[in-house]
């Protein structure tokens, strides 16, 4: 079991003839063998600076980094590489390299003295491949990979070097959505089964909520850790990442937008009861889309936070009716699309 430990680090950068700049101070903070862990934080907070620090690439303003006991930064580059690797995003690689000769660099630490690669070798770099689906791309020049192929072939050199710990800086950056998760789900069982330690720094939030063991979430000077709901509960993702434009439900776990002008509070209320649902899934999908778009329209005050939508339904739940009510006036619509029925509660209510 591998435990990576962080005592009193101090990141930065060393500035020539200026006082160092100092980028985030950790008191305290550590890393197990089979955690997926994911760093969060808004731009610029330090995430690329301590994932930098942490693998030894850069050199701590003060403080250390442990792994079982040892000092990340006095080891030699090949013990290091044995225990961590890391994946940047955008790598450029020079050269024409087939995908597969990339990944075989993941395995440097391993080939013996004369630089030549074992069966053991090859056998890793078409696992590794095939761990992140990419075998049918091996023979490809990287440089002609679009950017999401060529980071999973990233991720494959990761796999290849076979360290007990790797890190990922922005990794699924450039994925699609599909693929995203299916990295994510696949880093995760790499933790699982393979009880490797996953460290991600990654801006999908609302996705690592739902996927990572424990979050890193860094603030101004500060790292808030632990388990995603622990951390939506406190509210802390919203005091993080909280703006006039955007706020974070932690209900549902997605950010919604707000109004340019942050004039609402919430939202609305509907007063269908969920039975009345049954059997109109078309509905409450509607409604549901209706409640995000008036509160991007700031249609909710902060002085009258409540707008009230009743739909009236016919015994065969059909829609009849929307009854929406805000400080007292009523106004009642027969079924619109959603959008016309938003410009008509925006005009009638003069909101
Ligand atoms: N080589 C460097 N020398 C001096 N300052 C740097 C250097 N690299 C980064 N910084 C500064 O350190 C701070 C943290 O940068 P870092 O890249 O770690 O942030 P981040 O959280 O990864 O940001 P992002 O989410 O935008 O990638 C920033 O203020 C940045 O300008």
């Amino acid at each position: 079991m591998i435990t990576l430990k962080i005592n009193d680090l101090i990141t930065g950068y060393h500035q020539k003839n200026k006082e160092s700049h100092k980028v985030g101070h950790y008191p305290s903070l550590s890393l197990s063998s089979g955690d997926f862990v994911a760093l969060i934080g808004r731009n610029g907070i330090g995430k690329s600076t301590l994932l930098k620090t942490l693998s030894g690439d850069l050199e701590p303003l003060s403080g250390e980094v442990l792994i079982d006991d040892q000092l990340v930064h006095q080891m030699s580059n090949v013990d290091r590489s044995k225990l961590i690797s890391f994946v940047l995003p955008n790598v450029q690689l020079n050269g024409r390299l087939t995908a597969k000769e990339v990944v075989m660099l993941g395995r440097y630490p391993y080939i013996n003295w004369w630089g030549k690669s074992s069966e053991k070798d090859l056998q890793k770099v078409n696992e590794s491949l095939d761990n992140v689906n990419a075998s049918h791309l091996k023979d490809r020049d990287v440089n002609t990979l679009s950017d999401g192929e060529r980071q999973k072939v990233m991720i494959a050199r990761a796999l290849a070097q076979d360290t007990p710990i790797i890190f990922l800086d922005e990794s699924t950056a450039h994925l699609d959505l599909p693929n995203r998760v299916e990295i994510f789900q696949l880093l995760k069982q790499i933790a699982r089964k393979q009880n490797k330690t996953i460290l991600l720094s990654t801006h999908e939030i609302e996705m690592c909520l739902q996927v990572a063991d424990y979050l890193w979430l860094l603030q101004e000077s500060k790292c808030i850790y632990g388990t995603p709901d622990v951390i939506i509960a406190n509210n802390n993702i919203n005091e993080v990442f909280n703006s006039n434009f955007v706020g974070f439900d932690t209900k549902s776990g997605v950010f919604n937008f707000c109004s340019f002008e942050k004039r609402f509070s919430f939202g609305i209320k509907l007063d269908v009861s969920k039975a009345d649902y049954i059997g109109s899934q078309d509905l409450e999908v509607r409604v549901h889309w209706l409640h995000k778009k008036l509160i991007s329209e700031g249609c909710v005050e902060n002085d009258n936070p409540m707008i009230h939508i009743t739909l009236k339904l016919a015994d065969n739940k059909e829609l009849l009716e929307w009854h929406v009510n805000n400080t007292g006036k009523e106004m009642v619509y027969q079924d619109h699309n959603s959008l016309n029925l938003l410009s008509l509660i925006t005009e009638d209510f003069n909101i």
